[in-house]
């Protein structure tokens, strides 16, 4: 990577304000899942032992510029302070004087979490005057905000025209694998795409056309192609308007030589909900007044071979309705597929294929979850983020 890490700069006794992405689910004031939590922590235990002043910022749902008492830092505070097995210091405002005071309190190694920064209306806003509050309180800017890498918000951008800014361990572990994976990949590379929405996935497919020797295709968004492809598709999800471009697509990868693989059979549904009535049909034979909730036993054992034989998958996107276990047989067939497949680096973008890959219990034998869902993907749609464009250039 072109862009200076905390490995490039001297941070003993300097105040080092550390974005880091601790947008955690949460139900009921606890978290659910703590990952970005987890994965951030390689930086902060960094900056701890260089003896940097750490003052950590970060964002929790979207508050729209206003307090939430549900989306306060607090449950994050007490969750970091056990698992660095340190005090973590937390304030209830994110910059101004109360902060200032915080922060000149704070001695070599001690960690300060600051309330969430999307309380205040200048953070979405990249309000200049909110990112030089922010740059007021440090000497140094770490960026660690992978998932956040994609907005250009008053702490992932604006202060980083202020001060030194340099990435962190997990935004540059984040960048060197999502980036080998599409400039230099291992072949075969296979890109799987599911989850509900073609046109949320539109660039990414067009761009991966580009750099993929195998495409599948699964999910809600399958459907637009089957259809496409001159099959009933019943009631199963349909974006009629992108019709035109899954032709051009399938077109793209034929004369790209891309293998384009899409369902051959699929789990149907009478209606959706968890105890619909269903059955396996195949891919021609979806009745119908029926919707296709998952793909059916042939096409995951398809897509199995497929990547037991490649050398890197990435992956974005559930198989089918994961969350509803008459559903769920695909994306866990896909997931196992993965976690067998030795030889292949395996890449999960997106929040729910990552939650999907936790919930089957494979994620330790996956090799890289990004904690990027939006990030991960515009990263590879081939978009520059602006959180990283922002960074110091080595
Ligand atoms: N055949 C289907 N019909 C309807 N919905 C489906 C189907 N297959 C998958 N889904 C739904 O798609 C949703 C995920 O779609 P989405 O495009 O948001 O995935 P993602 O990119 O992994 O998630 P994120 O946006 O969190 O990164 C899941 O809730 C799943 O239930
Ligand atoms: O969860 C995410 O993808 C990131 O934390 C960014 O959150 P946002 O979509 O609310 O900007």
């Amino acid at each position: 990577m072109n862009k200076k890490s905390v490995k490039d700069v001297e941070l003993k006794g300097k105040r080092v304000f550390c974005r880091v992405d601790f947008n955690v689910p949460m139900k009921e004031g606890q978290i659910t899942d703590e990952t970005r939590i987890r994965a951030a922590i390689p930086t902060i235990n960094y900056l701890i032992d260089q003896g940097a002043k750490v003052i950590l910022a970060s964002h929790l749902g979207r508050p729209k510029g206003q307090v939430v008492e549900e989306l306060r830092l607090t449950p994050v505070a007490e969750r970091l302070s056990a698992l660095l097995g340190k005090n973590v210091a937390y304030a209830d405002e994110a910059y101004g004087e109360k902060v200032e005071q915080a922060v000149d309190g704070l001695e070599e190694g001690d960690v300060l979490l600051l309330e969430n920064v999307r309380f205040y209306p200048g953070e979405e806003k990249n309000d200049p005057e909110l990112a030089k509050a922010f740059a007021q309180l440090a000497d140094v800017y770490v960026n660690d905000a992978f998932g956040a890498a994609h907005r250009a918000h008053a702490s992932t951008e604006g202060i980083a025209h202020y001060i030194p800014a340099v990435s962190g361990l997990l935004m540059e572990k984040e960048l060197e694998v999502l980036g080998k994976a599409l400039s230099n990949p291992d072949r075969p590379f296979t890109a799987i795409i599911g989850g509900a929405k073609v046109k949320d996935k539109i660039d990414v497919i067009d761009n991966l056309l580009d750099k993929v020797d195998n495409l599948i295709i699964g999910g809600g968004l399958a459907f637009t192609f089957v259809k496409a492809q001159g099959h009933d598709i019943g009631n199963s999800l349909l974006e009629e308007d992108k019709l035109e471009l899954a032709k051009t697509f399938m077109k793209k990868a034929e004369e790209k030589g891309v293998k384009f693989l899409m369902p051959i059979d699929a789990v149907v549904a009478d209606r959706f909900a968890e105890d619909a009535d269903s059955k396996i049909v195949a891919i021609n034979e979806i009745p119908g007044d029926w919707m296709a909730l998952d793909i059916g036993p042939e096409t995951a054992n398809l897509y199995s071979e497929v990547i037991a034989d490649s050398k890197l998958v990435i992956w974005n996107g559930p198989m089918g309705v994961f969350e509803m276990d008459q559903f769920a047989g695909g994306t866990k067939a896909v997931a196992e597929a993965l976690a067998e497949a030795n030889d292949t680096y395996s890449v999960i973008g997106g929040g729910d294929s990552a939650a999907a890959v936790e919930k089957f219990h494979f994620a330790d034998r996956m090799s890289h979850i990004s904690t990027g869902g939006g990030a991960s993907l515009e990263f590879m749609e081939g978009k520059a983020l602006p959180g990283v464009v922002a960074l110091n250039d080595k």
